[in-house]
């Protein structure tokens, strides 16, 4: 096991500078191309922030599972609600994950017209003082430094600066609350099985507790531990196809915690109706895929994930 994902300050994507911003997209760039994976400093989300997240992620957890399966995605729909121990398996040769999981997705205003998109719905509430506040303010500032970090992929891709802003303004985003109980004696599986993100990126908290692993180029598996003040962040398949492959979503997984270990992902799929066409700026790479939909894109994925489910669980 090695150590070895940069950590890239992405706070000058935000100045007047093309210089300092261009600096920052060719680090991203050259992540983007190796493993797809990197740690963010700079990223504006005040530490508070994200212990208040934590948190909330604990009370959540902590709750009777009786209130949770209320709240079961099975009844939700649209990717968002409770998953229950043991009903999601990332990787489909291993046993189930151990990990549960709370999913929100984008609240769209009452009456706007993209209601009749495919994953809008409701977002399910727990009953915790303060908690649903905290989750769309977080799922904001999460969107916010996701699309600026586009900016920097768009910057090293050659293409305009803002191409992706449209495609990112009412995204499919998830934000889920994980919790991995630890290993114990003669319960097979792993954390999460091994397995490529499904969107465009990821922006994830973790709380310390040993876990995450990726699979470097080499097929060898590089820890990647926490480091204060910074996200891991990761692209997934979505920003792959639509990089044309120049950038790669590489296979990650958790490992069975030695202790509890809560972590919060922020996925970034890109609008429903956004079209997903691989960038051809470099003539010498001519595109390998038709378009698609951002959804029909994000659908083929996660039907593939929740195959094994029986559809009455
Ligand atoms: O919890 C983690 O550290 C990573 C989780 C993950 O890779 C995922 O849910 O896609
Ligand atoms: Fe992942």
């Amino acid at each position: 096991m090695t150590r070895d994902l940069p950590v890239i300050d992405v706070a000058p994507l935000r100045s007047p500078d093309r210089a300092a911003r261009r600096q920052v997209a060719a680090a991203l760039g050259k992540a983007c191309r190796e493993t797809g994976f990197f740690y963010v400093a700079g990223h504006g989300i005040a530490d508070a922030t994200l212990q208040a997240m934590f948190d909330a992620a604990r009370r959540f957890f902590a709750q009777p599972l009786d209130a949770k399966r209320q709240l079961a995605r099975n009844l939700v729909g649209n990717n968002r609600g409770y998953v229950e121990l043991g009903h999601e398996r990332l990787d489909l040769d291993a046993a189930p994950d151990r990990k549960e999981a709370f999913n929100i997705g984008l609240e769209l205003p009452t009456g706007h017209p993209a209601h009749a998109q495919p994953f809008r719905g409701a977002n399910a509430w727990p009953d915790l003082p303060g908690f649903r506040a905290l989750m769309l303010s977080y799922y904001d500032a999460c969107l916010a430094l996701g699309t600026l970090i586009h900016r920097g992929f768009a910057l090293d891709l050659g293409l305009d600066e803002h191409v992706f802003d449209s495609a990112l303004d009412l995204p499919m985003a998830t934000l889920r609350l994980l919790h991995y109980p630890p290993a114990a004696a003669g319960v097979a599986g792993p954390g999460a099985g091994t397995h490529t993100d499904y969107g465009n990126l990821t922006l994830l908290a973790v709380d310390g507790v040993a876990g995450l692993q990726v699979q470097g180029r080499d097929g060898r598996w590089i820890l990647a531990p926490h480091i204060p003040g910074c996200f891991v962040c990761n692209i997934g398949d979505c920003l792959m196809r639509w990089s044309n492959d120049i950038y790669v979503s590489t296979p990650h997984r958790v490992s069975p915690p030695e202790r509890d270990r809560t972590s919060i992902a922020f996925f970034l799929d890109p609008n429903p109706d956004a079209i997903v066409t691989p960038v051809t700026t470099d003539p010498s790479r001519p595109s390998r895929y038709p378009p698609v939909t951002g959804a029909e894109f994000l659908q083929s994925r996660l039907d593939a994930t929740y195959r094994h489910v029986p559809a009455a669980f």
